[in-house]
């Protein structure tokens, strides 16, 4: 199995994120995309955010309940939690951990419920950025259909075509913002293809830019 990892190499893993509208397929695309690493070889997990600690599920289940600065911050202190927690130490075991959304969704989510740019801007100041931050996009119409299709359970899945738009153009925007900050950025547009094949797109391309470890040096070799 190849390493990207920090066991003996001393080197770190590799932080893939995806962000992306509602029912574009973050959730799908992510664990298909962790089976076909695992299967060529790279160690890989996945995981989500908010995450399954108890913060982060208060955060999932209460959108109903909270709102605008609140929720924002009770997002980031989840986020941080899970950092801290799961992502650095996956990381640093050397595997490459896929993150289903990550701080890009915050500069559109947190935005939409009013939060200013600015106060996000500063909660996410001390994140680790991902190694490589993916986008999602398909067609509002499409992402809408989709979402509608597995289910409506957060404030921020849409209730209509011109919610799925704005969230779509807030996205666009955040790809924009995480490119510009010198976080390597890959968008990808879903269209109708099937989710094994987008994962098998993305694959290719990610396992194309994870550093792998130079072959380790037997004991008493120079
Ligand atoms: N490429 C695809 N083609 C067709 N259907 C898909 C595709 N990807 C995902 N789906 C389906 O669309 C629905 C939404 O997918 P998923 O939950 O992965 O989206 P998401 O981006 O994680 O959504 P959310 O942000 O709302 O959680 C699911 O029913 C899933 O089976
Ligand atoms: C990342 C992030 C999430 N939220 C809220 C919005 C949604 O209800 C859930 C995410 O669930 P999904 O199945 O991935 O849609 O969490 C938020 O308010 N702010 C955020 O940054």
């Amino acid at each position: 199995m190849q390493s990207t990892g920090a066991n003996e190499s001393g080197r770190n893993g590799f932080l893939v994120t995806l962000d992306g509208p509602s029912g574009v397929g973050k959730t799908t695309c992510s664990q298909h995309l962790r089976n076909i690493l695992l299967q060529v070889g790279f160690p890989a997990t996945c995981t989500t955010q908010p995450s399954a600690s108890p913060i982060g599920a208060l955060a999932r289940s209460g959108t109903h309940t909270f709102h605008g600065l609140a929720l924002s911050c009770l997002v980031a202190a989840d986020r941080y939690h899970h950092i801290a927690t799961v992502i650095e130490p996956e990381l640093k075991a050397g595997r490459v951990v896929v993150c289903d959304r990550y701080v890009p969704s915050a500069f559109v989510l947190d935005r939409l419920d009013g939060v200013p740019r600015e106060f996000i801007a500063d909660l996410y100041r001390y994140a680790r950025p991902a190694d490589l931050a993916v986008f999602l996009f398909a067609d509002p119409e499409v992402c809408l259909r989709r979402a509608q299709t597995r289910g409506v359970y957060s404030r921020f899945h849409h209730d209509g075509l011109a919610a799925a738009e704005r969230e779509s153009t807030l996205f666009t925007e955040a790809a924009e913002q995480t490119r510009a900050s010198g976080t390597p950025t890959l968008i990808h547009h879903v269209a109708d293809t099937d989710s094994d094949t987008v994962a098998a797109t993305l694959a290719q391309q990610i396992t194309a830019l994870i550093p792998s470890r130079p072959p380790t040096a037997h004991r008493g070799e120079s």
